[in-house]
């Protein structure tokens, strides 16, 4: 039996096998597109030739040192492929993401990518997203106010720490509330209000934007699921 690492590697190496030569490619964030990273940046040594976006501070470093030709933000274009990590998907590709802090920059870079191809351990897949607890980028002002508002909507809210104990903040400066609402029944609905507070600037529920997810499994198989509408 592989164990959870090894699946997200697997993941990761079959998904990069989807980019080409002369592609734009958005790098997820976490220890799955870790895997994707190392993987593009031994392909851009044997001669891939492609530019990419990282969509954190660490995947850009990650990528730098790997000699993966990075475009500056303000020179890219539209995406042609992003792969990525999910803390949560469901059979429709809707997604928990943000257990890195990364989401913002995640979820933007997802929507100006062609396609999302979404890469996971087996464990990530789940019937009903909300095991994982939500992750949502707030402003720091006034926090109390959106954690106040976040709590109306049914979350046990907590403000993420660092591992100094302090207030984690992220690569845009912005806190994160990881938000338990417990098994969410609407997701779309769900992602609706809470774009409407004032002071959240973004939540990890991703909906209709992941194309593909490849999952890596215990008996080493890939499982691929491609969303339908
Ligand atoms: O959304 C993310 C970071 O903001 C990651 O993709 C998500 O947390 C999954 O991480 P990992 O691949 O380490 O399990």
């Amino acid at each position: 039996m592989m164990d959870r690492m090894n699946m997200k590697r697997i993941a990761a190496e079959h998904a990069a096998g989807f980019i080409q030569n002369g592609m734009k490619v958005g790098l997820g964030t976490g220890s799955t597109a870790y895997y994707a990273i190392v993987t593009i940046g031994e392909r851009v040594r044997s001669g891939l030739s492609i530019e990419a976006v990282a969509t954190s501070q660490a995947s850009e470093q990650l990528a730098r040192e790997l000699g993966i030709p990075l475009v500056p933000i303000e020179q890219a274009r539209q995406l042609d492929i992003t792969i990525d990590g999910a803390d949560e998907l469901d059979d429709r590709l809707r997604l928990i993401k943000g257990g890195g802090g990364a989401l913002l920059r995640e979820k933007m870079t997802a929507y100006n990518s062609k396609r999302l191809i979404i890469i996971a351990d087996e464990s990530k897949r789940v019937p009903r997203l909300g095991g994982f607890p939500l992750p949502v980028e707030v402003v720091t002002f006034a926090k109390e106010w959106t954690v106040r508002s976040l709590e109306a909507l049914g979350a046990d809210v907590k403000l993420r720490l660092d591992s100094q104990g302090d207030l984690y903040s992220t690569d845009n400066g912005n806190y994160i509330a990881d938000c338990s609402f417990g098994v969410i029944d609407a997701p779309d609905e769900l992602a609706r209000e809470l774009q409407r507070i004032p002071g959240v600037v973004e939540h990890g529920l991703f909906i209709s934007m992941a194309d593909m997810a490849v999952i890596g499994c215990s008996d080493g198989s890939i499982q691929t699921l491609t969303r339908s509408s």
